[in-house]
This record gives structure tokens, sequence and C-alpha cells, in this order.
């Protein structure tokens, strides 16, 4: 089996990225070769989620997916966007919610629709020319309060019409069929003939 780097030092994403690849790739996190986390400095979800798996193929000597996602609230222009992770100032997903649901608090149900968007990227090495990326957004609107204990992030704000519950009260496996990281693996698989 392929071995595959995870450049991921987020929990939640790598358990999900992890139940969704654990099949096919023997699956390592950037972690057992580095602590530091790469600069995101690009300006959109696809230029950091290169630059992300450029750093673990780097640090590992191996092929390696990295995974740039974040919500993008349409009342907020996009944003929190690709500062998703420090909405807030700090990496704490609790304060992030706090803070979202603060900025909206006078929003009506009409105008808070949201989306979460993940781009996943595959290098062969750390100069690949040609790095595989694909994309997944997943629609929603945000809550006035969080619901459910599963998931991670935004997951307690997020919710999901078709279902009537948010993303962090659907179970771990059909969130991992439709979410924003299920589509964006799936075009991921379709590209590599997986
Ligand atoms: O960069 P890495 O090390 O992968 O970890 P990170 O948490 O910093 O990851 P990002 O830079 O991609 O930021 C993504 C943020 O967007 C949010 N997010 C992404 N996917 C999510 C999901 O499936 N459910 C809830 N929140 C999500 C969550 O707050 C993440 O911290
Ligand atoms: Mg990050």
């Amino acid at each position: 089996m392929n071995t595959l780097v995870l450049a991921s030092h987020n929990a939640g994403k790598l358990k999900e990225l992890q139940a969704m690849l654990g099949d096919r790739f023997q699956v390592r996190s950037v972690a057992e070769f580095s602590s530091e986390a790469p600069e995101e400095t690009g300006l959109s979800f696809i230029e950091n989620a290169i630059l992300k798996a450029r750093h673990a193929a780097r640090v590992s000597g191996l092929p390696a997916l990295a995974d740039d996602s974040g919500l993008a609230v349409d009342f907020l222009g996009g944003a929190p966007g690709i500062h998703s992770a420090r909405y807030s100032g700090t990496g704490d997903d609790a304060a992030n919610n706090t803070k979202l649901l603060e900025v909206l608090k006078d929003v009506p149900d009409a105008r808070r629709g949201a989306q979460f968007v993940c781009a996943l990227a595959l290098v062969q090495h750390a100069e690949d020319p040609l790095p595989v990326v694909c994309e997944g957004l997943w629609q929603g609107r945000i809550l006035h309060a969080a619901r459910g204990e599963h998931g991670f992030g935004y997951d307690p704000l997020f919710w999901i019409e078709e279902h009537g519950c948010s993303s962090a009260e659907l179970s771990p496996e059909l969130k991992n069929r439709i979410s924003h990281r299920a589509l964006a693996m799936q075009r991921f698989r379709q590209r590599l003939g997986l």
C-alpha cells in the first residue's frame, strides 16, 4: 500500500481524512516529521493547500496531501474564509464560534447562508510542478446557537436543511459522505482513478 503524509495539524480534520483514505493508503501525519506548521500566506484555499502539501513533502520526503478549508458566510462577503481557523485571534473553536454568533446576532435567517469549502492538494514531492487539486463546497446556514457534539470547528453552527440538523449532529459516517471534504475527496479519487 502506498504511503501518504497528511499535511494537517488539526485533529478533527485528520480523523475525517483518515476515515476517507485509510483503506487505500498507509496514512501518516506530518506531525511525525515536524511540529511546525508552515505559514498560510496564500490568498486562496487552493494556494494554501498546495503550500501545506509542499511543506509536508519536504519534511517527510514522501507524497503529501493537504486540506485547506473554512467557512464562507454570504453576509460577511465570504469571511472568515481562509482565516477561519484563527477568526477570533486564537486557534480555539469555541472562541471562533462565539465571535461568529456575535457578528451575526442581528442577521435574520434568510441572510445567514454559508458554505463550507475544502481544497485538497496532493504533491508527489516538494517541487512537484503538477499538484492534483480538488475542491468541494457544502451549503448551509448559520444557526443562532450551537447544537451537537460531533465534528469540530464550526460544525455546531452549520445548519443542514436536507437533514434538519447541524453538522455537529450528523453521525461522523454521514458527515464523511456529504461534507465539503467528502465531495473534494470524491473528486480526488476520480482524478486518481482510485
Ligand atoms: O492547517 P491545518 O494544519 O490543516 O489545520 P487548521 O485547523 O489550521 O486548518 P485550516 O487552516 O484549513 O483552517 C480550517 C478551519 O476551518 C474550519 N473548518 C474546516 N473544515 C471544517 C469542518 O468540516 N467542520 C467544521 N469546521 C471546519 C475549522 O475551524 C478549521 O480550523
Ligand atoms: Mg491552518
